[in-house]
């Protein structure tokens, strides 16, 4: 028997769940094999539960035989896991939202492998945001419109896709208040033989690697080789950077700097960081706290800094918007104001960690156009973390890691453009 296999795009509302609610009870003559049966979700947020389940009440049931933390493992060890664990329960469908996640080359593959297998045997749902994740096997498109699901075949939505226009940053960035006071050595990072290992296992051997200013990374590594571990040890997080050759902004890491005398040269964007942005800001006032490296703008601006601020909103296309609250913005506009207000002060080094996960096609377009525009019309320098490739992002230099027995050890690449 062939199965309907659907995609939806991901939302936050409605929801993946109040889909399935919906999907479940409806009479569409091509959901009915949804009808009335169960399914089972392969989510992130199924293992945020898992992961509080362990933390709160000591229920290892993702984890009881490989013996460790499920948050000590990679991303890609967690969802192997969760998804063995589901799959026990011989669910009657498979809802997956955004499955892809955070995975690398590798664990993308082993995993679709699977899936394909799997759609052979029962319908799936897969929420995307990225229709280059949507799965070969899927037939249908469906999407809400007014009180009333659309269901179309997958080709179909592929070709209207494929004639979306991206929006495009016409203004020049704005400049900084005034030019950075260049005290900095132009080695902003000077990391020389740097190892790191946890509970006797080596993750970082003998790693040597620099960030000239202005100059334009992307730090690339398989599920575990490390980025994350680098990353903090560059904005200072990471104790592990005491005792060895870590160089952040011309001081030796451990000679008596603060931890704010190396963030203050960073400007610093992950999507796990939007929780923080919670109060009732103005898009305006949002930008400007980037000035005053606070969350929320509480003391009043100078008109200087409020006509910079627009002009940062103008450049990103947001200028109508100034007093709507951030907080109800969508997600690509969040995260272009949260670049905004990373930017205002022209940092010396901008890191923005998987910068584009959960961000829809046109979204994650208008976010790579803006970066490769400040790489182009500033002199901060960049390193970009991910592990998707994005066609339009176009570092200059790549720092990749690759996996040894005795840690992973950095290859410097330059792509040819
Ligand atoms: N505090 C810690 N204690 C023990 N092990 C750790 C700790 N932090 C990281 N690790 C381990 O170090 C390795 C590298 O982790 P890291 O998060 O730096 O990798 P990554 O390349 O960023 O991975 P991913 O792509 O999955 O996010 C992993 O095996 C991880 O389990």
């Amino acid at each position: 028997m062939t199965h309907i296999h659907l995609a939806i795009r991901f939302s936050k509302t409605p929801t993946p769940e109040d889909y399935i609610t919906a999907i479940t009870s409806s009479e569409h003559p091509l959901l009915s094999e949804f009808k009335g049966k169960q399914g089972t979700f392969l989510s992130n947020a199924t293992l945020d539960e898992y992961v509080k389940a362990e933390l709160l009440h000591d229920d290892f049931t993702l984890t009881k035989d490989s013996k460790r933390h499920l948050l000590s493992l990679s991303s890609g060890e967690r969802r192997t896991l969760l998804f063995n664990h589901l799959l026990k329960g011989n669910p009657q469908f498979l809802v997956l939202v955004n499955p892809f996640d955070s995975l690398d080359i590798e664990n993308v593959a082993k995993l679709k492998a699977r899936l394909t297998l799997l759609s052979k045997d029962i319908p799936t749902i897969q929420f995307f945001s990225r229709t280059d994740e949507i799965m070969p096997y899927v037939t249908s498109h469906l999407k809400l419109g007014e009180d009333i699901y659309i269901i179309q075949p997958i080709s179909e939505y592929f070709a209207q896709e494929q004639n979306t226009p991206t929006f495009g940053f016409n203004n020049p960035l704005p400049k900084p208040i005034s030019e950075p006071k260049h005290t900095l050595p132009s080695k902003l990072i000077d990391l020389k033989k740097v190892n790191v290992s946890y509970n006797d296992k080596s993750i970082l051997n003998n790693i040597t690697w620099s960030i000239t200013q202005g100059e334009f990374w992307e730090l690339k590594g398989a599920n575990g080789t490390g980025k994350s571990t680098l990353v903090t040890m560059m904005i200072g997080d990471n104790p592990k950077a005491y005792g060895q050759d870590v160089n952040l902004f011309g001081k030796k890491r451990g000679s008596g700097e603060t931890v704010w005398d190396i963030k203050r040269n960073i400007g610093y964007f992950t999507p796990s960081m939007m929780h923080l942005f919670k109060g009732q800001h103005s898009a305006l006032n949002m930008v400007i706290s980037g000035l005053k490296d606070s969350i929320g703008l509480y003391i009043t601006p100078t008109d200087l800094e409020v006509n910079l601020a627009k002009q940062w909103l103008e450049l990103i296309g947001l200028n109508t918007i100034t007093n709507t609250n951030y907080y109800y913005l969508s997600e690509t506009n969040k995260r272009l104001i949260l670049i905004c207000r990373a930017m205002i002060k022209h940092p010396p080094l901008l890191i923005l960690d998987e910068p584009t996960v959960g961000l829809d096609d046109k979204g994650a377009r208008v976010f790579i156009n803006l970066v490769q525009k400040i790489a182009k019309e500033s002199k901060t320098a960049i390193l970009y973390v991910s592990h998707k490739t994005e066609q339009e992002l176009k570092p200059t230099f790549i720092f990749q890691l690759e996996r040894t027995e005795a840690g992973s050890i950095g290859n410097i690449i330059t792509p040819s453009s």
